[in-house]
């Protein structure tokens, strides 16, 4: 069954503390009052399925918007944001998810269902953020036809590596209850899902290039972000996060060791 949901929940310190323990060292300590991040909203409105909602790779076979789809496995594939307003720790706030579109395509990787799931934070009419997160549903993997990076940007003016181990990746799993089996069974992910070893988070890599955009930028406030998973970033892969100023914002990428690119991203700051 497929319809609307509307969650609960207040921005409580501790995810935004421990996301900042683990990955964001540099960020402002969070105290009452203050500004959340831009980005960190996913650390909230966490899934409150039960073991019987789930399909067997981990991930909802019900959640009251996406329909079951008859195929076996499910990636994220990106999302574009909107900040309209501060969220602020100490707010509560409403979430309500509905289902946006969904569209049927032939890749590489054989037939790709799409999903766009539009998420409001904040009232339907007074919005703090909205959102619209793409997943996609693939069939049987077939080993022989990995995803592709796409070539790599004309030039960068910032770089950082990416340094993620399975700490991390248990860390950000438990942070945001996300039970998907590709992020912690290295056997799953190598035998069920054919991958090569375990997958970065998509959400993950979404929130640590924004982080490093506002950061390289001198602290300026997105007003828009988009992001595109291209090829998966896989755990213990040498990789790198980059980018360059644009006129009212940047371009970011997630690069492999050939400068491939596996995320691509846009920001615009509206100060
Ligand atoms: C959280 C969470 C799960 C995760 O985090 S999973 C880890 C993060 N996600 C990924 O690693 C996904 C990385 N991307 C891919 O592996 C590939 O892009 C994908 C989705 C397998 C598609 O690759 P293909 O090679 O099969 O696709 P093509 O390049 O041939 O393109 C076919 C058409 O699809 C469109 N398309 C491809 N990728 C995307 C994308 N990321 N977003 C939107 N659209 C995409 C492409 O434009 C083609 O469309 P046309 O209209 O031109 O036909 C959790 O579970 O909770």
């Amino acid at each position: 069954m497929t319809g609307t949901t509307t969650r609960t929940d207040t921005i409580r310190l501790w995810p935004a503390r421990a996301y900042r323990d683990t990955f964001a060292p540099d960020a402002p300590a969070p105290v009452e009052g203050a500004e959340l991040p831009p980005g960190w909203h996913g650390l909230y409105f966490l899934p409150d399925l039960g073991l019987d909602a789930l399909r067997p790779d981990g991930t909802p076979a019900r959640d009251g918007v996406v329909p079951g789809i008859d195929l076996p496995r499910r990636l994220f594939a990106g999302e574009e944001m909107t900040f309209h307003r501060p969220i602020r720790y100490g707010d509560t706030l409403d979430l309500t998810v509905s289902l946006d579109r969904m569209e049927d395509k032939h890749g590489r990787s054989g037939r790709l269902v799409f999903v766009t799931i539009a998420k409001t934070f904040g009232p339907v009419g007074d919005p703090a953020v909205t959102v619209r997160q793409h997943d996609v549903f693939l069939g049987p993997a077939d080993p022989a036809r990995p995803a592709r990076p796409q070539p790599g940007p004309d030039g960068h003016a910032w770089e950082q590596p990416l340094d993620l181990g399975p700490i991390h990746l248990f860390r950000y799993s438990a942070l945001t209850y996300n039970s998907h089996l590709i992020h912690y069974n290295d056997p799953w992910a190598r035998e069920v899902e054919g991958q090569p070893g375990l997958l970065v988070h998509g959400p993950l890599t979404s929130m640590l290039l924004l982080d490093f955009a506002v950061r390289r930028s001198g602290g300026r406030t997105p007003a828009a972000y988009s992001m595109r998973a291209v090829a998966p970033v896989y755990l213990g892969a040498p990789v790198r996060l980059a980018g360059r100023p644009e006129p009212g914002g940047a371009r970011l990428w997630v690069l492999d060791e050939s400068g491939g690119v596996l995320v691509s991203a846009d920001v615009r700051f509206s100060r």
